[in-house]
């Protein structure tokens, strides 16, 4: 098992090119929101916009497109129930991260069917929360599209039937090489499992034990992957960064708000930079 590291993350982070523009950093979809959990896909997309994805557009019930406006501007929306729609925008990105308070009714199977019958080979699915539900709950079809789950050990559990005790590296790796995904198993000290490698987070604490952590990841994966070298170099840099910042904030807060961890992301990437002390002007 290897260890995401500072040093690690900080040779992993891309610096940005003089003559780059949005369309350098990813055009990134998020898929997910229902009327009740609008919060966690607003959670999930702003992480993206703040690690830096070029473009992003929310997929999500039509109820939660004022809150997402006045939220996070810089972020488009789609109504994710207008199947058209919604297949066009899949058609038209790099990456989407589904799944954040998508809800497991009809209506969130529908949704999560079209992204599935819609993804290419040469795109990123990452699917989360309510959407690792209907991926083993529901019949649906597998998706042509590199896989990231995000499963926390109760989704893990319902991935794999796995009991805690069960859980060894290369039982959890034999079942993502099944899964056919990379995954990132989310707990105190979260794990990766991608190809034939494990990693191990070293950063993380118990004042991250609060509702929408882990659609902050899923966002900052989102917004990562698809501005750095490779998918897996983006999704252990989120991983150990979430954390880090979390890590920073508990020195002085007894719980670390998701909506914190998020203000955070663009002033940590720059302390990370190998390029931190470069002047454009
Ligand atoms: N503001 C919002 O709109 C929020 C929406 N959320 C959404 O709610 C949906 C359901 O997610 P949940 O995770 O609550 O629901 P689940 O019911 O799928 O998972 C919780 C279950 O897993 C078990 N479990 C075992 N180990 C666990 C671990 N290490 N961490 C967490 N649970 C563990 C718990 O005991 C519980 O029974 C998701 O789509 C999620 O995105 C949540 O993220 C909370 C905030
Ligand atoms: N005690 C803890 N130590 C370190 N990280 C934690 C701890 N509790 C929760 N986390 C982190 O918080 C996130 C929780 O994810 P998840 O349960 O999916 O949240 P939600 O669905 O509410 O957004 C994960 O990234 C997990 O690693
Ligand atoms: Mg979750």
């Amino acid at each position: 098992m290897e260890k995401i590291t500072k040093d690690k993350v900080r040779a992993f982070l891309p610096t940005r090119e003089r003559d780059s523009y949005k369309g350098s950093y990813g055009r990134v979809l998020f898929v997910g929101g229902n009327e009740n959990m609008g919060g966690a896909i607003i959670l999930a997309a702003s992480a993206g916009v703040y690690s830096g994805a070029g473009l992003v557009t929310v997929a999500t019930h039509p109820s939660n497109k004022a809150a997402l406006h006045a939220r996070l501007p810089e972020a488009m929306f789609t109504d994710m129930t207008d199947t058209q729609q919604l297949k066009h925008y899949v058609e038209s990105v790099d990456m989407i991260v589904l799944g954040p308070g998508l809800g497991r009714d009809e209506t969130a199977l529908a949704v999560l069917q079209t992204v599935y019958e819609t993804v290419k080979s040469y795109q990123i699915l990452l699917v989360d929360g309510d959407g690792i539900y209907l991926h083993v709950n529901e019949t649906v079809p597998e998706p042509d599209a590199t896989l990231v789950l995000t499963p926390h050990l109760g989704e893990w559990r319902t991935l794999t039937h796995l009991a805690p005790d069960d859980q060894y590296d290369d039982v959890n790796l034999g079942y993502a090489k099944q899964l056919n995904a990379i995954v990132v198993l989310k707990k105190a000290r979260t794990e990766v499992y991608c190809d034939d490698e494990v990693w191990e987070n070293t950063t993380g604490n118990p004042s991250m034990a609060t509702g929408g952590m882990g659609d902050t990841l899923a966002g900052m994966i989102g917004g990562f992957v698809p501005q750095f070298d490779t998918i897996k170099e983006g999704v252990l840099s989120a991983v150990y960064l979430h954390s880090y910042i979390a890590d920073d904030l508990s020195l002085t807060h007894y719980v670390t708000l998701p909506t914190a961890i998020i203000k955070e992301i663009p002033k940590v990437m720059k302390e990370f930079s190998t390029d931190k002390h470069r002047r454009w002007i």
